[in-house]
């Protein structure tokens, strides 16, 4: 049942102490295990890759039935909807426009007296993308990682997901990074499959950066491979906090709460109102659209843990519980929404007014779905096109420009005592030079 908190009479603190950390696992308990797995992994290949998929996800893998075929690819087509895949085609078109409108140039600036300087932007040439597969497979998930990966020009997206119990991935996901463009597709998930991708296996190639979401397991190992290759961010249970005033539609804002509830039972769904009407509203609604819904056990326990009604005095107080918790997904349903838009420092993505609900923006309106969580919002961004995108700087001067800059130069290198950099521009300048 979802819990009331009255923050005008009660603390909130315990409240966002929970919400930031969800993982109800020891942190230490689980980096011991994930660092086993990736270095096992890392020193095993794919040996190690096939014990831990035995292991989690009961699924015997080997060398040749590890990568999705151009028949299995082939047959899933044959087993989806063709609606559906004209869906998946107009999101693909929606999030692909989106995305474009992300992409930066190289730059070159002519100084005076022959300085040139610039900065040159080239894609990564491999990368690796993670689609969940646990709770749920996600196909809405490849559109989200390998879009942007495209849209930025690399040249080979690997992608890796967990199989079912029957070994196969949901012919959902296969069309889906079909019609992405995923170049190779492997059958493996959790923290095995961040460190193949991260290291390199007998049949997986080694990738420059791993993206995308997923539960604790991944989320941990993207942080253990992290400058052996680059990673995006920590994108783990999803959470949605939903700002309202006695305007919105209790209706709506409880199914746009039980949306993210239904992902994971760590999951977190938080209202935050100034009316006292509209919270017990929302708290009959939670509990009348939950009997009609599937996925119960996940949502009852995710909201039991992790959902709460907060009451406020006023929308001051909203917000700054706002840029504290730093939503993955904020909705504001307010009367002004765009006015209060301005306030808000930390969120993952905004969702304006009664109409732009959630699951738009996880399926359907162009941006990023990959978001981070637990508070990483703070300084982290959605997946986008520059996370797929290196920057090299460039430096050109002439003599001339050299000559007006050279005390200053040698006088900083002296000061750090390296007498080598000075003398490097100081050998420029030698009778004969
Ligand atoms: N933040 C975002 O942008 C975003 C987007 C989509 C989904 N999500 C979240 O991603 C998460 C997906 O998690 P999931 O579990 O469904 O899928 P997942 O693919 O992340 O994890 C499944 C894998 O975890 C591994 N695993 C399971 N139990 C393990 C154990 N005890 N020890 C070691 N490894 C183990 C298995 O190998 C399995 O293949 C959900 O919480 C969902 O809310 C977040
Ligand atoms: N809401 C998830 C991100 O937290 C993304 C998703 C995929 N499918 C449905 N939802
Ligand atoms: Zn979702």
């Amino acid at each position: 049942m979802i819990r009331i908190i009255d923050s005008r009479k009660e603390d909130d603190k315990d409240l966002l102490k929970k919400l930031l950390d969800r993982s109800q696992l020891d942190e230490s308990v689980v980096l011991q295990r994930v660092e086993e797995i990736v270095s096992n992994v890392r020193n095993k290949g794919n040996a190690a890759v096939f014990e831990y998929t035995k292991m989690f996800d009961k699924v015997y893998l080997t060398a040749e039935n590890m990568r999705v075929t151009k028949e299995e690819l082939d047959d899933a087509y044959n087993n989806v909807d063709n609606e559906l895949i004209e869906v998946i085609r107009r999101a693909k078109a929606n999030i692909e426009e989106y995305h474009v409108k992300q992409k930066e140039k190289s730059w070159f600036s002519t100084e005076k007296d022959g300085v040139i300087l610039g900065q040159i932007l080239r894609p990564l040439e491999i990368v690796g993308v993670y689609v969940p597969g646990g709770t749920a497979p996600l196909p809405s998930s490849v559109l989200m990682n390998v879009i942007p990966a495209k849209v930025a020009g690399v040249e080979k997206i690997v992608m890796a997901t967990p199989p079912g119990k029957d070994g196969k991935i949901n012919p959902v996901i296969l069309v889906a990074a079909n019609e992405a463009g995923a170049d190779e597709i492997y059958k493996m998930g959790g923290a095995q499959a961040i460190a193949a991708l991260a290291f390199g296996t007998e049949s997986i190639p080694k990738v420059d950066k791993v993206t995308g979401p997923g539960n604790i397991y991944v989320n941990t190992a993207k942080r253990l491979v992290y400058g052996y290759c680059d990673i995006d961010m920590f994108a783990g249970p999803s959470e949605i906090m939903v700002v309202a005033d006695k305007t919105a539609n209790a209706k709506f804002v409880a199914a746009d709460l039980l949306s993210q509830a239904e992902h994971d039972v760590l999951s977190a769904s938080v209202l935050v109102t100034d009316s006292e009407k509209l919270a017990y509203e929302v708290k009959n609604e939670v509990e009348r659209q939950t009997a009609y819904l599937g996925r119960k056990e996940i949502i009852n326990k995710s909201i039991d843990d992790y959902g709460a009604i907060v009451i406020v005095n006023d929308m001051e107080k909203a917000i700054e519980l706002v840029n504290q918790i730093a939503p993955e997904h904020l909705e504001l349903c307010v009367e002004e929404p765009f006015g209060m838009v301005g306030e808000i420092k930390n969120a993952g993505a905004i969702f304006l007014g009664n109409y732009a609900s959630e699951p738009l923006g996880d399926y359907f309106a162009g941006p990023n779905h990959v978001l981070p969580t637990s508070g990483t919002a703070r300084f982290f961004s959605p997946l986008n096109v520059g996370e797929f995108i290196k920057k090299t700087s460039l430096i050109s001067y002439s003599r001339k420009a050299l000559s007006n800059v050279k005390d200053d130069v040698i006088l900083f290198a002296e000061s750090e005592g390296l007498s080598a950099h000075a003398n490097a521009i100081r050998v420029r300048f030698e009778k004969g030079e």
